[in-house]
C-alpha cells in the first residue's frame, strides 16, 4: 500500500490551480444515464472516485471515455441495471445511479453502500423519496431493488438535508410524469451544478441551490456539454496548508463565493485572505489564533473541511471547540494528530483543541479522505518526518496532491508498496 512521506517545516509559497469538484462530477456522470445523446464534460478531476464511477457506468452499458479532464459520455442502451457490491463498497456515491436507472429504465438493483469510517450513512431518504415517486422499493440480500414503469411527480420532504439524496431524487424526477417538489433540499453548490447540467439537457428544474427544488418531468433528456465547477474542498485544503505553514498560497480557477464559511474562519484565525474573481490567496506570517468551528449543511462550515481545520487549530494560539454535526464518527484523525503531539480532547461531538507551538512528525494512518488531508497538512507544518499510510483514501478525491504541494515547495513523496524513500 502506498504512503506519503512528508518532511515538514517548509513555508508553502506559490500558485496552483483548483481541479474540478469530485462531488459535482460524480452526480453529473451518473446523470448521463438519463438520456441518449452525447455529453462532453470538462474540468472532470482525475481521481479514483471518477474512475470508479466511469467503470460502473460502462458496466451498466453506457459508453464513457476520459482523456485528461474531458469525459465523453453516451447512454443509448442498458446492459445491466445492477450496481454490484464490489464497486459500490469502494465509493458511496455509486448510490447516485439508483434514481437515474429507475427513471430511465424502470428498474435498478444497487448494493447498499458499505460501512464508512465517518459514521453511519443511511440512505432512507433516497428510498422514501423514490417510493413517493411511485417506485416499488425493497431491500434484499444487501441490495436495494427499485422498480417503476413510470415515476409520478410528488411532494417530497426530507427530514434532514441530504446532498446525494437531493441529487438522486432530482435526477429521478426529471423523467417523472408531472411536478415534483423537494422540500428541505440540500443547497450545496454541487446540487446546483448538477441542476445546471440537467437543464442544459432539457430538464425543467427551478430552485436548485435553495431548500425547495421544483422539477417538472419531461419525456427525455438530450446530450449537452458542461464544465464542472471547481472543487471547493480541494481549494480549501490548499488554503489551510498555506496558513498552517505560515506561507503565501494562491489558488486559481476557484469559486471564492463557495468558500465563504472557510475564509471567514481563516480570517478569524488571523490569516490574511485576499479574494479575486476566481482566486483566493492566503498569507500568514505568525501562529494562527484559536477559533470555534461548527459544521453544518451549506452555507455553514463544511464537514469535509473539518479535519483540515482541526489540524490548523492544533498549532494555533489558544483553545478552540470544533463541533461536528453531520457525521458522528468523523473525528478519526484526532487520535493520529495526538500521536504528533496535538492536545485535543473529544467530548461527544465536540473536539476541544488546545493549540501547541509545534507538532512533531510521526507515522500516522489515514482513515478516510479528509482525515488523510488533515494528516498531510499536519505533516507539512510539523517538525521532522511524517509518514501517512493508507493514502488510497486521498487518491479517491485529490488530483495530483503531491505534485501540487510540491509546486508550492512542500517536501512530499509517494512511497510505493514496500519501497523506502529517504528524504534529506
Ligand atoms: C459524494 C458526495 O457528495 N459526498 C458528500 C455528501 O455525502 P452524502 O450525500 O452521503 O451526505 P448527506 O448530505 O446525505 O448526509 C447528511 C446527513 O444526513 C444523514 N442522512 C442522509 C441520507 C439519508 O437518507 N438519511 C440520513 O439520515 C447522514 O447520515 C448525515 O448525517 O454530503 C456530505 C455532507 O456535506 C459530504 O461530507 C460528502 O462529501
Ligand atoms: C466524505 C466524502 O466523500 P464520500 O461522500 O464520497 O464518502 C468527501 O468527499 O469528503
Amino acid at each position: 500500500m502506498d504512503r506519503l512521506v512528508i518532511s515538514g517545516g517548509t513555508r508553502l509559497r506559490g500558485t496552483i490551480k483548483a481541479s474540478g469538484a469530485k462531488n459535482a462530477a460524480l452526480p453529473i456522470l451518473a446523470s448521463t444515464i438519463l438520456g441518449a445523446g452525447e455529453c462532453e464534460l470538462s474540468n472532470v478531476p482525475r481521481v479514483v472516485d471518477v474512475v470508479t464511477m466511469i467503470k460502473l457506468l460502462n458496466l451498466l452499458g453506457c459508453s464513457i471515455s476520459q482523456e485528461g479532464d474531458r469525459v465523453v459520455a453516451k447512454c443509448d442502451q442498458l446492459r445491466s441495471s445492477e450496481a454490484p457490491y464490489d464497486l459500490v463498497r469502494t465509493m458511496r456515491a455509486s448510490i447516485l445511479v439508483l434514481g437515474p436507472l429507475v427513471a430511465r429504465w424502470g428498474e435498478a438493483t444497487v448494493s447498499l453502500p458499505g460501512g464508512c469510517a465517518i459514521g453511519s450513512r443511511p440512505v432512507n431518504f433516497h428510498l422514501a423519496g423514490l417510493a413517493k415517486l411511485g417506485a416499488e422499493v425493497s431491500i434484499e440480500h444487501g441490495y436495494i431493488r427499485a422498480r417503476a414503469s413510470r415515476l409520478k411527480g410528488a411532494r417530497i420532504y426530507c427530514d434532514v438535508s441530504t446532498v446525494t439524496g437531493t441529487e438522486n431524487l432530482m435526477m429521478a424526477a426529471c423523467l417523472a410524469d408531472g411536478v415534483t417538489v423537494i422540500e428541505n433540499a440540500a443547497k450545496e453548490p454541487e446540487v446546483g451544478d448538477l441542476a445546471s447540467f440537467l437543464v442544459k439537457r432539457g430538464a425543467r428544474i427551478e430552485g436548485a441551490g435553495t431548500d425547495v427544488v421544483t422539477i417538472e418531468g419531461v419525456g427525455q433528456l438530450h446530450g449537452a456539454d458542461h464544465e464542472v465547477i471547481p472543487d471547493r474542498i480541494e481549494t480549501g485544503t490548499y488554503l489551510v496548508a498555506g496558513a498552517m505553514t505560515r506561507g503565501d498560497v494562491c489558488v486559481e480557477s476557484c469559486r471564492p463565493d463557495h468558500l465563504e464559511s472557510l475564509t471567514l474562519k481563516l480570517r478569524a484565525c488571523g490569516v490574511t485572505v485576499e479574494e479575486g474573481k476566481e482566486t483566493l490567496r492566503v498569507r500568514c506570517d505568525q501562529r494562527p489564533v484559536a477559533t470555534d468551528i461548527k459544521t453544518g449543511a451549506y452555507p455553514a462550515f463544511p464537514t469535509d473541511m473539518q479535519a483540515q481545520m482541526v489540524a490548523l487549530l492544533a498549532i494555533s494560539r489558544g483553545t478552540s471547540v470544533v463541533t461536528e454535526t453531520i457525521f458522528e464518527g468523523r473525528f478519526m484523525h484526532i487520535q493520529e494528530l495526538q500521536r504528533m503531539g496535538a492536545d485535543i480532547k473529544i467530548e461527544g461531538h465536540h473536539a476541544v483543541v488546545t493549540g501547541c507551538e509545534r507538532l512533531t512528525g510521526a507515522p500516522v494512518m489515514a482513515s478516510d479522505l479528509r482525515a488523510s488531508a488533515g494528516l498531510v497538512l499536519a505533516g507539512l507544518a510539523a517538525d521532522g518526518v511524517t509518514e501517512v499510510s493508507r493514502i488510497y483514501h486521498l487518491d479517491r478525491g485529490y488530483e495530483r496532491l503531491e505534485e501540487k504541494l510540491g509546486a508550492l515547495g512542500g517536501i512530499i513523496q509517494r512511497q510505493k508498496g514496500s519501497q523506502s524513500v529517504k528524504i534529506a
